[in-house]
């Protein structure tokens, strides 16, 4: 039976039904609660791996690299670079996010004598949506989307750019440069350390600095992750990926209860536990995915501290349809985290993820954070190309890791029959089409949704932390009715 006698999560009225239940089955009542205030909630994460938030960026090359870690990481959660970058490439990104600043956003940077064309290609990467002109690393000016209106495309940014109207000493009290900058009405300034650009800050992202703190490293650094599959030398690609410095490793297959993961998993807990001796630095291994009290067990018993739940509830997946596998996301987490919690080990939720009611119901279910793919991916801080389709909305687009596409790209090494052999198993959309929110385009937009629901949620619940949530929240079950009942209307009926 689905997590009947030990569930700690309180069913309304003893209600827990039979069958299995998804996100949208189930809903949250209100209790008596003292906690008075959304700002009292803490939702640091009860896992070990060092985030503020318990938020995951899903290791799928269409979402997770280095803009996204960084931006991610600075407000606390974190993001797992997908197993088919190669590894000098996941070096490069591990070092790059790690030399990021962790309150000052990395600014687009161009010369003076740079087309307006060029600014313009990439203005669009960064959510603040300006750059800084410097020479010599002094910031001149700044170029913003409305400083290149109705500009020659092949005007250089320096006859373009405006003065910054505030510029920020490194250090600055956070509280006292919000009010400089709206003194000065200005949305964002450059940060110099002797003159030199060291970063760049909005009004946003000062508030936000506030209330969030960053998912910072022993050395102070922000934290990435990275995922390794359970084919070739598993156990060398996981000490290429701890030297590089990656805070959190994910052993990732979409069988996670099959024998292959449980011989290559203890070689990553070995490689681990080698890394560890030589640099006293634990980084914990998250394993997955699995649906059942059986897989977190196995998982656990090779080695797991955290176990990846979800099988067929991602969006780019077609698992379900194509194999009748898999588990309703919200039965499959309650079942799975109360099999860690006997076992010492945690859970985190991977995918399915579409609001933050679906965040909050996760951790009722007890996953310590949860895993997000491709909401994320429509967001300007995603990897891939923004697109306009016909009615000029903007996308960009996301596919699964057992796509077509993916699969294509993972296998390019093997002859051309196993590609082509590999290539019949696909389990995976190659594009969907992820629509940016035009009030919400950055992840950060996102995140703050996200943690401002979770919050509240918290407090209706009564619980100050992820560990009180989990033993707090009260679930209802509710027919699709219910669930329709809880949808804004934009639109009369
Ligand atoms: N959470 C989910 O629901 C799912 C997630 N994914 C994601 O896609 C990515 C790629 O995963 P994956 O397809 O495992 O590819 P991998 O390249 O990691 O290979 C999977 C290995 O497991 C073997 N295997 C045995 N049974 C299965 C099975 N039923 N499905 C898949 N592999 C099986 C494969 O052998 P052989 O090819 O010879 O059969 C292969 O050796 C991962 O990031 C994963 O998270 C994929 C599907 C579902
Ligand atoms: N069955 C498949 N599952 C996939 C694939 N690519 C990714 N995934 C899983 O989805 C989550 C993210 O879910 P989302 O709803 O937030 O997008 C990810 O972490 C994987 O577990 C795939 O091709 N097939
Ligand atoms: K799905």
């Amino acid at each position: 039976m689905p997590g009947t006698s030990l569930s700690p999560v309180e069913f309304l009225n003893g209600t827990q039904p039979a069958h299995d239940l998804t996100y949208n089955d189930v809903f949250m009542v209100p209790s008596r609660s003292g906690v008075t205030s959304r700002l009292d909630v803490d939702l640091s994460t009860p896992d070990g791996v060092g985030t503020t938030i318990p938020v995951v960026v899903a290791n799928m090359t269409a979402v997770a690299g280095r803009r996204m870690a960084e931006t991610v990481a600075r407000r606390g959660g974190v993001a797992v670079l997908p197993q088919d970058i190669p590894l000098p490439e996941v070096r490069r990104t591990v070092e790059r996010v790690k030399a990021s600043h962790p309150v000052y956003e990395t600014p687009i940077v161009v010369e003076r004598s740079a087309p307006v064309a060029q600014v313009l290609s990439v203005m669009h990467k960064r959510a603040h949506r300006a750059a800084v002109v410097v020479e010599a690393g002094r910031p001149l000016g700044i170029v913003t989307e409305a400083d290149t209106e109705d500009v020659d495309r092949f005007a250089t940014v320096g006859a373009v750019m405006q003065q910054p109207r505030v510029v920020l000493e490194d250090g600055v009290d956070l509280r006292v440069a919000f009010d400089q900058l709206e003194d000065a009405r200005a949305d964002l300034a450059p940060v110099v350390a002797g003159g030199l650009l060291r970063g760049i800050v909005t009004r946003t992202g000062l508030l936000r600095s506030a209330i969030y703190r960053p998912a910072l490293d022993d050395d102070g650094r922000l934290r990435i992750g990275a995922a390794v599959g359970i084919n070739g030398d598993v156990p060398a690609k996981a000490a290429e990926l701890l030297d590089s410095g990656a805070d959190v490793l994910v052993v990732d297959t979409a069988h996670g209860h099959q024998e292959k993961m449980l011989d290559a998993l203890p070689q990553v807990v070995a490689a681990r536990d080698a890394h560890l001796a030589a640099t006293g630095r634990r980084v914990p291994v998250v394993a997955g995915n699995v649906v059942s009290r059986a897989g977190v067990q196995d998982l656990v018993d090779a080695g797991a501290d955290i176990v990846k739940v979800g099988v067929g509830p991602g969006a780019m997946c077609t698992t379900r349809m194509m194999t009748g596998v898999g588990r309703p996301q919200f039965s499959a987490v309650l079942e799975c985290s109360e099999a860690a919690r006997e076992l010492g080990a945690h859970v985190w939720a991977d995918g399915g993820v579409k609001y933050p009611r679906d965040v909050a119901l996760a951790l009722a279910a007890g996953a310590a954070s949860v895993m997000v793919g491709s909401w994320f991916a429509g967001t300007l801080e995603s990897p891939g190309d923004l697109m306009r389709d016909a009615d000029g909305r903007y996308y960009k687009e996301s596919f699964g890791m057992a796509s077509a596409r993916a699969v294509r790209n993972r296998t390019k090494d093997l002859s051309a029959f196993d590609r082509a052999r590999s290539a019949l198993f696909e389990e995976g959309i190659s594009s969907g089409r992820m629509f940016l929110d035009p009030q919400r385009p950055g992840v950060e937009d996102v995140l703050d949704q996200i943690v401002s629901g979770v919050r509240s949620a918290f407090t209706y619940a009564g619980a100050r932390t992820i560990g009180e949530f989990h033993t707090g929240a009260v679930v209802g079950v509710q027919g699709a009715a219910g669930y329709e009942e809880g949808r804004p209307r934009h639109t009369s009926w």
